[in-house]
């Protein structure tokens, strides 16, 4: 008898979280329940420890109209190296950009012309013991910002260095100016990357750029990134260093975030979930299930009825 109530709690368990998951279904959501990198607990024990190493901030601002959001990196007197508290604010943007729902694109960029010089080296000075919990934490924050259902540009101006160079390919695209500079420098550093570059230059340019890259500790210029196949644009020469974000909003814009949110949002989704799930099958339901979403809906009406020729 008790097996038999045991058997009835465990199917209505499962049902429940069966239908929960319909209900509550997304691509976004759908992939970060894929993707877990720590767990809650140890992450909320880390960012009270983060908190208290002061100074600077990250901010957003996103706008309705044009679905581009920008992430700004504000420690300009340290070249916008992270404290622990940067990095606390960065993993909270990001989850505020994961929850919107208008989101096409997303700039993250720094202030007082340079991207980012890497950790704070007066916070790095102090958290000496503290390098597995600072790389989980970073790990989370940045797997979920390369994640996000939009399409994201670092803008790189001045210097980027170490962790900022890290930072900057959990975007899924740079853009470059003319006169900036990037360089993984951790191992000048006497360690190796701990924010993820490892993991995601691999996959980015393969094992033998990526350990090019890391090991020589070489800084590059604008051109030299966009050979390396590091950077995907650099900016006009021409331009003002004020102007920069402008234009990179213009080629974001133009590129890759024509088109109807959902539907920017479905193609980045069922990217990411495939370049992660290794098993074809799984992946191509994923995919099934984003497209099924979308056919017959009113975007693929509106679509058949203006006979569009792709000339
Ligand atoms: C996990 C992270 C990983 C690690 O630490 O393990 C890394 O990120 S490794 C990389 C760490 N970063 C660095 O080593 C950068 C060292 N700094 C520089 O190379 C230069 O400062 C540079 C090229 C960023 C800027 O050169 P520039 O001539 O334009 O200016 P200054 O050198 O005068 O710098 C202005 C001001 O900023 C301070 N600064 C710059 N970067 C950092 C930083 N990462 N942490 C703390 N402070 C930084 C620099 O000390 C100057 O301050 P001042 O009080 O005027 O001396």
């Amino acid at each position: 008898m008790i097996k038999i109530n045991i058997l009835i709690a465990t199917l209505i368990n499962m049902a429940t979280r069966l239908f929960k998951s319909i209900l509550t279904w997304s691509p976004q959501s759908s992939v970060s329940r894929f993707l877990s990198v720590i767990n809650q607990p140890d992450l909320l024990a880390i960012r009270k420890d983060l908190q208290k190493f002061e100074g600077g901030s990250v901010d957003l601002h996103t706008d309705e109209e044009t679905g581009i959001a920008v992430m700004t990196l504000n420690n300009p007197e340290k070249r916008n190296s992270l404290t622990g508290k940067m990095m606390v604010d960065m993993a909270d943007r990001v989850s505020q950009l994961e929850k919107w729902a208008n989101g096409r694109g997303l700039i993250v960029l720094g202030t007082g012309g340079h991207f980012c010089s890497g950790g704070d080296l007066t916070f790095v000075q102090k958290a000496l013991h503290y390098g597995g919990e600072m790389a989980a934490f970073q790990h989370d924050t940045l797997t979920r910002l390369h994640n996000l259902p939009l399409v994201s540009v670092a803008l790189l101006q001045g210097h980027t260095l170490g962790g900022g160079a890290e930072l900057s390919t959990a975007c899924d695209f740079r853009v470059m100016s003319s006169t900036a500079r990037i360089g993984f420098v951790q191992i000048k550093m006497g360690v190796t990357a701990g924010w993820g570059a490892t993991t995601r230059l691999v996959h980015l340019l393969g094992r033998h750029k990526a350990l090019g890259l890391l090991s020589s500790a070489k800084v590059f210029s604008a051109e030299e990134a966009l050979g390396e196949g590091l950077v995907d644009h650099i900016l006009p020469y021409s331009l003002a260093q004020s102007e920069e974000l402008d234009e990179c909003k213009k080629w974001l814009s133009s590129n890759y975030c024509a088109y109807d949110a959902d539907l920017i949002q479905g193609v980045k989704s069922s990217v990411v979930y495939s370049e992660l799930n290794p098993d074809i099958n799984t992946s191509l339901k994923f995919e099934r299930e984003v497209f099924t979403k979308f056919w017959g809906g009113p975007l693929q009406k509106a679509a058949l009825a203006a006979k569009i020729k792709h000339k």
